[in-house]
């Protein structure tokens, strides 16, 4: 049961590119009262999605409520940065009512969820819930599957050989780990797409769990917030591939930072993220660029082969800088190609 003096925390992940920003823009700008605070923490050492979020800030969730964890994962430096940041926000005036967790997209919330078990925080705050985000069209597709040719080629030499991929373990211990799943970009998954992901879902989930279909991150915010699943306390329900091992890492994705000259046209742009997407197996891209006789910057975001862009507000006096984050697996990374890639 949820104790009511607790400030209520929930925690949202999801793989890469599902849609946590986007989410939390909703919540951001349907707070039903709440006054909201925002901790997001991203892979790679640019934040976009930081910056994403504190230009919709809003009276109830000002940009000082929004806070980035952007030096490491969050499930790696709890004790460092993590819990100051919790406690700096607790300590704001007024005090917020509901404190939203933005991890990475290859966090593993579950060494998240022991930083509330910590004594201090323990006391004053709770997991209201774990929210899992999937990208149906990418779970359709079978991205996150294991790889069904390790596991025929090498059952016969070790059946306890662990066949898992680096997508797929990073899947299922976001799935494992949450109290509901939202089945995002239903606008792009179709309905076999969706019947497909929610079958794939279901075969994973340690435990049935209600799957919420969403688009462009709307939906209702009772149905996300306020669950009082005081996830502290029901940990071992949350199998994690980590389980009895203290340390982890991410080793296996790697992400680069490639400055963009001005550019002209941003298509041009589109279809290079697009074709470098297909060769070299681009989990994600996202920054901004500056495009000539524009005054605005252009929010430029891929997820695998899919662009979008948007000019998303002015850039600032001296700030104007094209740079894109792109993120892949690390034996996938090669940054030579990368820059040949989008800038030739
Ligand atoms: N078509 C479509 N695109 C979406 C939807 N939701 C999000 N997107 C787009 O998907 C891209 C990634 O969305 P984000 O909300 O940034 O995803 P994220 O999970 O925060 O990404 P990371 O922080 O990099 O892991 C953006 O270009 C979004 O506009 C949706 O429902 N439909």
């Amino acid at each position: 049961m949820s104790d009511l003096s607790k400030l209520p925390v929930t925690v949202i992940t999801g793989f890469l590119g599902a849609g946590k920003t986007t989410l939390i823009r909703h919540l951001m700008q349907n707070p039903q009262g709440k006054r909201l605070a925002v901790v997001v923490n991203e892979f790679g050492d640019v934040g976009v999605d930081g910056d994403i979020l504190k230009s919709c800030a809003i009276p109830d969730c000002p940009a000082e409520n929004i806070m980035e964890l952007s030096n490491g994962c969050i499930c790696c430096t709890v004790a460092d940065d993590f819990i100051p940041t919790i406690e700096a926000l607790m300590a704001l005036e007024p005090r917020p009512d509901h404190i939203l967790i933005e991890t990475s997209g290859l966090a593993l919330p579950k060494p998240l969820l022991k930083a509330f078990d910590w004594p201090d925080i323990r006391s004053k705050i709770t997991v209201d819930g774990v929210i899992a985000l999937a990208d149906a069209e990418a779970v359709a597709d079978g991205r996150f599957a294991p790889d069904v040719h390790a596991v025929d080629a090498q059952r016969a030499a070790d059946d306890s050989l662990d066949h898992e991929t680096p997508l797929s373990e990073v899947f299922e211990d976001q799935i494992s780990c949450a109290d509901i799943i939202l089945l995002t970009k239903t606008d792009l998954a179709g309905p076999d797409g969706i019947a497909k992901a929610r079958a794939v879902i279901e075969a994973e989930a340690p435990r049935p769990l209600p799957i919420v279909e969403i688009a462009e991150g709307v939906v209702d915010p009772r149905v996300i917030l306020g669950l009082g699943a005081a996830a502290e306390d029901d940990m071992d329900a949350r199998p994690s591939h980590h389980d009895g091992h203290d340390d982890h890492e991410h080793d296996d994705f790697e992400s680069i930072v490639v400055d963009i000259p001005e550019i002209s046209d941003p298509a041009d742009l589109v279809n290079r993220i697009e074709a470098m997407a297909n060769d070299q197996n681009i989990l994600r891209v996202k920054g901004y660029a500056a495009v000539t006789g524009k005054p605005m910057r252009l929010l430029v975001q891929a997820v695998g082969a899919r662009v979008r862009q948007q000019y998303d507000q002015p850039w600032g006096a001296s700030e104007r800088r094209g740079r894109l984050v792109v993120i892949a697996e690390h034996d996938d990374v090669n940054p030579d190609a990368i820059r040949a890639a989008l800038i030739g």
